[in-house]
């Protein structure tokens, strides 16, 4: 399967509720063959974002296009665009494999594609027991199988993970990885923030409905270096952490014997112990995660609206 790129530009997209601004002139875009996170705080606009995207939800003002074009002007959108909103939910009596074929064949897609999606998902074993047996990794998996069935060049996952187990969420993260190495665009928003510095090539985080940063997840973590943190370990730690005091460096002892250096970057830490004449052991530059930099460029803006 190849796929033609097709990137997501959103351009000043805005929804007001009444007072609110749940989606406040947010731009970014989202690259073909690469993951992107999209994270925010509770009530930040993610969803809305999505659904905007997607035809479901008016937007007050602005854009979103696939490739150029609104979801809405896409010649057989589901040929271009998947989507996962929320855990799929299907009759209760029919299969997987029978939930699948009703979606081809109202969509004039060929019978096996249900097949080959099924297989995709790693469904195939649970392919003709019902769905009211599907545990919520099984509907999650028939959901995302759903959103396979045209080929799309685009994917759009609201939450993927929820209610998988880790192996669920380790194989969600090797098949959207799989996707993106095919061309395709995948946007994935997530809270859990571990997962996705593992999962995403970009992220894009928002909140109250703006655009806080976009970027490669390098940048964006390198960025934030007032949150980076060097491990040192010597046999003179007191002449070390006064060195480094003197440079306005903060210095904690760990329970292991190590000290922690916040405020100077490694080569720094390295080169006022050579002048102090204090031996190394150990250096090591432990930059901030993820999670770190998501609440501090959050802060303050996290929060029900
Ligand atoms: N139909 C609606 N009418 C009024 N307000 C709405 C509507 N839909 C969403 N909102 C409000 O818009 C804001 C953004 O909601 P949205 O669901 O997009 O956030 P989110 O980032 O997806 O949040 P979460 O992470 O909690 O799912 C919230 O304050 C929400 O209450």
């Amino acid at each position: 399967m190849t796929a033609g790129s097709e990137e997501i530009v959103v351009s000043h997209l805005t929804k007001h509720y009444k007072k609110l601004r749940a989606v406040d002139n947010l731009s970014f875009t989202v690259h073909s063959g690469r993951v992107t996170g999209f994270l925010g705080p509770n009530g930040a606009g993610k969803t809305t974002t999505l659904r905007m995207m997607l035809g479901l939800v008016q937007p007050t003002a602005g854009t979103a296009t696939f490739g150029g074009v609104r979801y809405a002007d896409l010649d057989r959108p589901i040929r271009h665009v998947g989507a996962v909103l929320e855990a799929s939910s299907a009759h209760k009596g029919r299969s997987g494999i029978n939930h699948l074929r009703v979606i081809c064949s109202a969509a004039g897609l060929p019978r096996q594609a249900a097949d080959e999606a099924l297989a995709r998902v790693g469904l195939t074993p649970a392919a003709k027991r019902k769905f009211k047996g599907y545990s919520l990794g099984m509907k999650q998996r028939l959901g995302i199988a759903a959103a396979l069935l045209g080929d799309p060049r685009v994917l759009i996952l609201d939450e993927p993970a929820n209610g998988l187990d880790p192996e669920g969420i380790r194989w969600m993260r090797d098949l959207l990885k799989a996707l993106a190495a095919e061309g395709r665009t995948v946007l994935v928003s997530s809270h859990l923030l571990g997962e996705m510095q593992q999962l995403a090539d970009d992220v894009v985080i928002i909140a109250a409905g703006q655009l806080i940063r976009q970027g490669p997840v390098d940048e964006v973590l390198g960025s934030m270096t007032g949150l980076s943190q060097v491990r040192v370990r010597t046999p003179q730690p007191a002449e070390l952490a006064a060195a480094l005091s003197e440079q306005q460096a903060t210095v904690a002892a760990l329970p292991d014997g190590a000290l922690t250096v916040t405020g100077l970057d490694a080569a720094q830490v390295g080169h006022a112990a050579f002048k102090a004449g204090v031996e190394l052991h150990e250096l090591t530059g432990e930059r901030a995660d993820l999670e770190q930099v998501f609440l501090q460029l959050t802060a303050g803006k996290a929060g029900i609206r």
